[in-house]
């Protein structure tokens, strides 16, 4: 049965660590497993990353750029040699590719969010293999997606993929990083995302000296393509051809399983393609009526606001003690909310001078958390 795949596949594994330059066997690797997916009727989308890996080894620099503009720079020039790189590879194998060069705010808009989709399947239709990165030599600070994991997921739930392959530069998740605890153990599988924090799982705040991210974001980008209903993986880069292995039923790397009602394609706009504005902080009951009972918000249930938003933003809907719960598109702007919080929704035109909506979050524009 055809499926569609996104692979994901990180600085760590495109380069030689010592040199920076291209692991150019690997690659070879990833683009033949690719086009042998294809073959078998897969649609396949690759998020690739090194652009900047790639700049500094074309610009003799030997560490990661610290400015912003610098890093911008080097990405213009890595970007380009990569691109060469994959087409040289791929049109060996008479697989055409196509570049995708996306910014966070591509997706934030609902109908450019869509547009994005429409070329995905356009492209995939034809047979393509779309290869994304973030459009770093553009892209603004507080507009980012800021790694590629996080990337990957996003357009993983956008093409309403089957499988989402991370690969890295170990062979899987462990209890701690393996780089510094011998005793680290093998996770294999996660059957719920929710029960991954009783797993205790120690992962640093970075990973290698050339990626973004570490463990960090690619336990949060499972988390996002779990939710979608898509099957993740972490995996080893210098073996792409396990990703064939997997497929088949293989029990390598950790695999992390898809949440067996994932949330509609609206619903994970809402959820993860929305950059939310502000924090909304909810009484106890408010989080039961919303978490268990899968109602709207109301202003009753709301104890405190954070943050300056309009009317129609996302927001983060959290508990007492600020965790996240929820997140949706609010009907008040904040200066509004902050008048009418904590009281009953009849109240609302007496306090407002005008007639408002009965609800602040409506539960068809709210996703709960996972
Ligand atoms: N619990 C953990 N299990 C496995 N690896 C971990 C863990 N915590 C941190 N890491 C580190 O994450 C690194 C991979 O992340 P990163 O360097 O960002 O790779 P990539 O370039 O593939 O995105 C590994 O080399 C490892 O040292
Ligand atoms: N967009 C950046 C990569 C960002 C990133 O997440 O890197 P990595 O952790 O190596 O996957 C680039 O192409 O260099």
């Amino acid at each position: 049965m055809s499926q569609t795949i996104v692979v994901k596949i990180g600085t760590s594994s495109l380069t030689k660590s010592d040199t920076g330059f291209l692991a150019l066997a690997t690659i070879a690797q990833l683009v033949e497993t690719l086009s042998q997916l294809r073959q078998q009727g897969h649609h396949v989308v690759l998020v690739s990353s090194g652009a900047v890996g790639v700049g500094c080894a074309r610009l003799g620099l030997t560490e990661r750029p610290r400015t912003i503009s610098m890093k911008q720079a080097v990405a213009a020039v890595g970007q380009g040699r990569l691109m060469r790189v994959y087409d040289d590879l791929f049109s060996s194998l008479q697989q055409p590719i196509a570049q995708v060069l996306l910014t966070r705010s591509d997706l934030v808009q609902r109908s450019r969010y869509v547009n994005a989709y429409r070329t995905f399947r356009q492209l995939l239709h034809l047979g393509v293999i779309p290869i994304v990165n973030e459009n770093d030599t553009l892209a603004v600070d507080e507009l980012k997606f800021g790694d590629n994991d996080t990337l990957s997921a996003m357009v993983a739930s956008l093409v309403e993929a089957d499988w989402l392959f991370l690969l890295t530069d170990v062979d899987r998740l462990y209890s701690a990083d393996p780089r510094y605890n011998p005793d680290a153990q093998p996770i294999l599988e996660v059957e719920k995302i929710e029960h991954l924090a009783e797993l205790n799982i120690e992962v640093g705040d970075r990973g290698t000296a050339w990626g973004t991210g570490g463990m960090v974001t690619k336990i949060a980008a499972a988390r996002i393509a779990t939710t979608a209903g898509i099957r993740t993986v972490i995996t080893e880069g210098k073996s792409p051809q396990n990703m064939l292995k997997i497929l088949q039923g293989e029990s390598l790397g950790t695999q992390f399983a898809p949440l067996p009602h994932a949330v509609n394609a609206r619903k994970r706009w809402i959820a993860h393609g929305l950059v939310p504005a502000g924090k909304l902080y909810l009484d106890q009951g408010a989080v039961k009526a919303i978490r268990q009972a899968g109602r709207s918000l109301l202003a009753a249930g709301i104890t405190e606001i954070e943050g300056e938003f309009q009317s129609q933003d996302a927001v983060q809907l959290c508990d007492e003690r600020g965790q996240e719960i929820a997140r949706g598109i609010v009907n008040y702007n904040s200066l509004d909310l902050q008048k009418i919080l904590g009281c009953h929704s009849d109240k609302i035109p007496e306090i407002l001078g005008h007639a408002g909506a009965d609800t602040v979050v409506h539960r068809d524009n709210l996703v709960l958390s996972s």
